[in-house]
């Protein structure tokens, strides 16, 4: 059935809504996927940065500090029981170990209460560092946890050496906390000291072995990754590692005069891309759908009452000649026979001149009423005009379809109208006629209205029918 032109309107509407939709959701999505690009590596490095800002720096600045305040100057060279004291509340103090290495002494006193002498045996550390000549080195240690250890070189007023002060701390939670990085999110680390030795690592097979480490130029990433010196002191390249493509940057770290790298895998990057990408999808499918489904809601809503107002009759609310056309057409069009009853109401004139004509258009809905009552689903009744009746009957032979005009007919004969505190007997005369083949509507309506005729000519309140062509 031909419905109303606002419908492309609407649909073009829609089809401009759905451009607007799926460009702005595409421009959200390319640029989440950007941002998060940035964001993943930002993220990577934010995350480690405060790891080893937290775990690593704060504590060596605060050991650098104590060191430095010459608070350990008078203890260098006192008594063994005054700097047992002195190591001890240090200890418990800052939660950091703390150890005197005293050259008069040449003995070494630990803040948990341990003590050696030194020798180049026992302590090599203890003569390396005086030899260099260094007044600061930081490197690891493993007692029963891996540990940081800071030495810092102390002098008398004269520039003579008193030894070393150390402090160490546990490197566990900062272990733990990047294995579960590593774990998580595929980031691998490498610290380096001074020397470009790897002093700690994610990488087992790179780890320290007492004095054997590995120098940084000799890792196989190296020599891919290194473009020249850089101003800031860090660099990010794409390097392939292990037949995979991964970032890494470099960090200084200067309070420990070290350097870390990150090297995070860019397929671990892309899952989260396409995962980002994914979810965007969704969102984007599913606020789609729902603006496809509002929009077609709008549309049925704006068809239902523009065409209940184009194609309705006002008095009885029944299809009007307009709808009746396009149904007959409709009808025509599926191939299907058609029966049409053309029904009229008798001496209607008389109820106009008597009871005015008010009460003629209620009579008339009544009746409408009445005769909707005695059809089928997939029957159509409309008003023709006036007060004349039709009906089409898809699908019905000529038998049937005089069967429904006689129970209409009785209907409207045994069911008095009411109007008011009246009580009107109103009876109709019907035409009926069927087509298996049929052409124009005027034509079926010529062949029932002459039936009609014939019926009002017979007496009125009778059906007469007439196939369709019969002269
Ligand atoms: N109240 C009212 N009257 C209408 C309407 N449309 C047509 N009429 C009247 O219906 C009457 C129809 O009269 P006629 O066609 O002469 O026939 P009839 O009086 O019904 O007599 P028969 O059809 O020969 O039985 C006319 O008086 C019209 O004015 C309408 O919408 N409302």
């Amino acid at each position: 059935m031909r419905k109303f032109g606002s419908l492309q309107f609407a649909l073009l509407v829609g089809f401009v809504l759905v451009v607007i939709v799926i460009s702005t959701l595409s421009y959200f999505t390319i640029s989440n996927i950007v941002g998060d690009q940035s964001r993943q590596q930002l993220q990577a490095t934010s995350t480690v940065f405060s790891l080893v800002e937290e775990e690593l720096i704060k504590p060596m600045h605060i050991a650098q500090t104590l060191a430095r305040a010459d608070i350990f100057k008078p203890y260098m060279n006192a008594e063994p029981e005054q700097i047992r004291t002195f190591l001890q509340d240090m200890q418990s103090r800052f939660e950091l170990m703390f150890f005197i290495a005293s050259e008069p002494q040449q003995m070494q006193y630990y803040s948990d209460g341990d003590e050696l002498a030194l020798s180049e045996e026992e302590t090599p550390w203890y003569f390396r560092l005086k030899e260099r000549q260094e007044d600061f080195y930081a490197g690891l240690g493993h007692e029963q946890d891996l540990r940081l250890y800071m030495d810092i070189m102390q002098r008398d007023m004269n520039g003579d050496l008193l030894g070393f002060v150390g402090i160490g701390m546990p490197l566990s939670d900062f272990v733990d906390t990047f294995s579960h990085y590593n774990q998580e999110l595929g980031y691998d680390f490498v610290f380096v000291n001074s020397d470009d030795e790897i002093v700690l690592t994610s990488f087992a097979d790179l780890q320290p072995r007492g004095d054997e480490r590995t120098r940084l130029q000799n890792l196989s990433w190296y020599s891919d990754w290194y473009k020249g010196p850089s101003l800031a002191g860090n660099q990010t390249n794409l390097v392939e590692l292990n037949e995979q493509d991964v970032l890494i940057t470099e960090v200084p770290l200067d309070v420990l005069k070290w350097r870390f790298f990150i090297i995070s895998p860019l397929e671990a990057q892309q899952q989260a891309m396409s995962r980002t990408f994914l979810v965007n999808l969704v969102i984007m499918t599913a606020a789609l759908l729902t603006l496809l489904w509002l929009l077609s809601r709008v549309i049925r809503r704006i068809q239902q009452s523009v065409s209940s107002k184009i194609y309705t009759d006002r008095l009885t609310g029944l299809f009007n000649r307009l709808y009746i056309e396009q149904a007959f057409e409709e009808i025509q069009q599926e191939g299907k026979s058609m029966s049409l009853i053309m029904a009229d109401i008798d001496h209607f004139k008389e109820v106009n001149d008597t009871h005015g004509h008010n009460v003629g258009d209620q009579v008339i809905a009544s009746i409408a009423d009445i005769l909707g009552d005695c059809l089928r689903k997939g029957d159509y009744l409309g008003r023709w005009g006036g007060e004349e009746f039709i009906v089409l009957l898809p699908n019905s032979d000529l038998l049937s379809a005089e069967q429904v005009a006689e129970r209409m007919r009785q209907s409207v004969a045994f069911q008095p109208v009411a109007e008011g505190d009246m009580v009107l007997d109103i009876t109709m005369s019907f035409g009926v006629t069927q087509a298996d083949r049929y052409g124009a509507l005027v034509d079926l309506i010529h062949s029932a209205d002459k039936a009609l005729y014939q019926a009002k000519n017979e007496g009125r309140n009778r059906v007469v029918s007439r196939a369709f062509n019969q002269d």
